[in-house]
């Protein structure tokens, strides 16, 4: 194609959605000339089940859910009274929460008022919030947010010893859906015993974020936290960003929530047409169809070329990966499906695996994230007339470039700047883009059966540890090998498993158990010390 030619695609395809000021060029995708018609049927199809979602259908059969994100930015829309009031009641109490936490009428013992934040939570009860607060965030913030989203012992002791003293300004906020999660769990202990540890109250500097009536809800009445907020089941934690569990600590951050919403409100009114040509949710979903032949086999790859959006990447894994990372199909057929997100950004990546992309194997296509603002205020000329930011435009298009030279393809997703609506335009666009691919796949993008198999094997790991140090105190002195120890407490086929904990025990001095004999595993002896 000459340049002219594309120039002509470009403008052909380009999808503009004045509202949020975001467009959508696919004209580096190598879709055919009928590909769209040939796919309408089915994209009729997967607008049908996205109304009816909309409208509090069960879209999550498998958990018979409903699922209701959408409404989280448009409760006129819910289909109850009772969910529009729940929605803009928790609305309403999240804001004034945080309005008296920064008045200093909601404040901690010992200081005057809260100035930090710690979130505790892990995956969409984290990634959401990490997104928006390094997106949006800056030194000027109401309150500096932290995070604990991990069960990492040195990762929270990082952030703990890291907040020092200030823990006595700082505002705890639990966060979990369903309110047994161990990662959270053990971050919300092991943060309650660093307050304890300097004489502080943790209830006292503590709020939770879960499901009424979860354990973690039981633990925050029970130790008289400042205050709980809700989650509903038919939010899900990958599109719970603007429940509570986002909004709490967007509004404690002193960020713009209005803007937010109104963002995914106006992103959501221009992906719920029908109308493919001028809907980006149903273009990205047909792209990714045409790239990876409705299989998945191609990744995508979120490359914005804004720091400010370097989380993007993460929060699409959770998003995309899933939701769409599934056994089986909604009829129970295998399929296998699911798409592969990886990501950084631009041009960062550029002088890291961007040599793959345009040489090696070719097995992905490209998401470019273009902002047209390149800073407040005016930038220096840093060779000739031109600034940082030119050459940032400039390493974008020379890459989309480069590739599409190779036949690699690539979709730019352009907007005005990183402000709290296209953030919330972003989240929204990719939530739809989600949940129509979905549907042209026949998957059910809403649950997540396959994670609960990690952590059932988690607690039998647990459990052989719990057994394993019972006998290394009852053998007290005496040195014995993996597979003996193994033997001893009735699991001779896991020695693999009783191996690795007895050599991170071993490790670690918590439960007294060393090592001795050599370094081969048939050669390590363990015993009480
Ligand atoms: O919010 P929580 O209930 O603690 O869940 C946190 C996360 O963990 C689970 O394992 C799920 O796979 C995620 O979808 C969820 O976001």
């Amino acid at each position: 194609m000459t340049e002219r030619e594309l120039w002509e695609r470009y403008q052909r395809h380009l999808c503009v959605v004045p509202s949020v000021g975001l467009t959508l060029d696919i004209s580096r995708m190598n879709f055919g000339a009928d590909f769209l018609d040939g796919m309408r049927s089915r994209m009729d199809a997967a607008f049908q089940a996205m109304d009816a979602l909309e409208k509090g259908a069960i879209a999550n059969p498998d958990e018979k859910r409903r699922v209701g994100h959408y409404w989280l930015r448009a409760p006129e829309l819910a289909p109850e009274a009772g969910l529009k009031t729940a929605i803009t009641d928790m609305q309403a109490q999240v804001a004034a929460f945080a309005k008296d936490v920064h008045a200093g009428k909601v404040k901690p013992a010992r200081a005057a008022k809260f100035t930090q934040v710690l979130i505790v939570g892990i995956g969409g009860s984290a990634l959401g919030p990490q997104l928006v607060a390094d997106a949006l965030g800056s030194g000027r913030d109401a309150m500096q947010v932290h995070f604990l989203d991990n069960t990492d012992p040195d990762g929270m002791d990082r952030v703990l010893n890291g907040l020092g003293e200030q823990l006595a300004e700082t505002l705890a906020v639990v966060i979990s859906k369903s309110g047994g999660t161990k990662e959270t769990r053990n971050g919300m202990l092991e943060a309650e015993a660093a307050w304890k540890q300097r004489g502080l109250d943790f209830g006292a500097h503590a709020v939770a974020v879960t499901g009424d009536g979860s354990e973690l809800d039981a633990y925050a009445k029970g130790h008289k936290w400042l205050r709980t907020f809700p989650m509903w089941d038919w939010v899900g934690g990958r599109t719970s960003v603007m429940s509570a569990v986002g909004l709490l600590p967007a509004w404690l951050q002193g960020l713009d929530v209005d803007g937010f919403l109104a963002g995914a409100k106006d992103m959501d009114a221009a992906t719920r047409v029908h109308d493919v040509a001028a809907n980006p949710a149903a273009l990205l979903a047909l792209m990714w169809f045409h790239a990876g032949g409705g299989k998945g086999q191609k990744d995508m790859v979120i490359l914005p070329y804004k720091d400010r959006l370097m989380l993007m990447s993460k929060y699409l894994q959770q998003l995309v990966m899933e939701s769409l990372g599934k056994e089986l199909s909604l009829d129970g057929q295998v399929v296998n499906q699911g798409i592969a997100v990886y990501g950084n950004k631009g041009s960062t990546d550029q002088h890291a695996y961007v040599q793959q992309l345009r040489e090696g194997v070719n097995n992905f296509f490209v998401t470019f994230v273009e902002v047209l603002k390149d800073r407040d205020g005016k930038s220096l000329a840093v060779e000739g007339e031109n600034t940082s930011g030119d050459y940032l435009l400039g390493f974008l298009l020379g890459t989309r470039r480069a590739l599409f030279e190779k036949g690699r393809e690539s979709m730019t997703l352009t907007v005005p700047d990183v402000s709290a609506r296209t953030v919330g335009a972003l989240v929204a666009l990719y939530e739809r883009a989600v949940g129509l691919y979905a549907s042209l796949v026949n998957i059910n993008a809403y649950h997540q059966p396959g994670v609960e198999a990690g952590k059932k094997a988690a607690g039998r790991v647990l459990e052989l540890q719990g057994k394993l140090l019972s006998k290394l105190k009852a053998a007290k002195a005496e040195a014995r090998s993996a597979d003996q120890l193994a033997q001893d407490i009735g699991a001779a086929e896991e020695v693999e498993t009783v191996f690795k904990l007895l050599q991170h025990l071993s490790a670690n001095g918590d439960h007294g158990v060393k090592r001795t004999g050599g370094a081969r595993p048939a050669e390590a002896r363990f015993q009480s010390a």
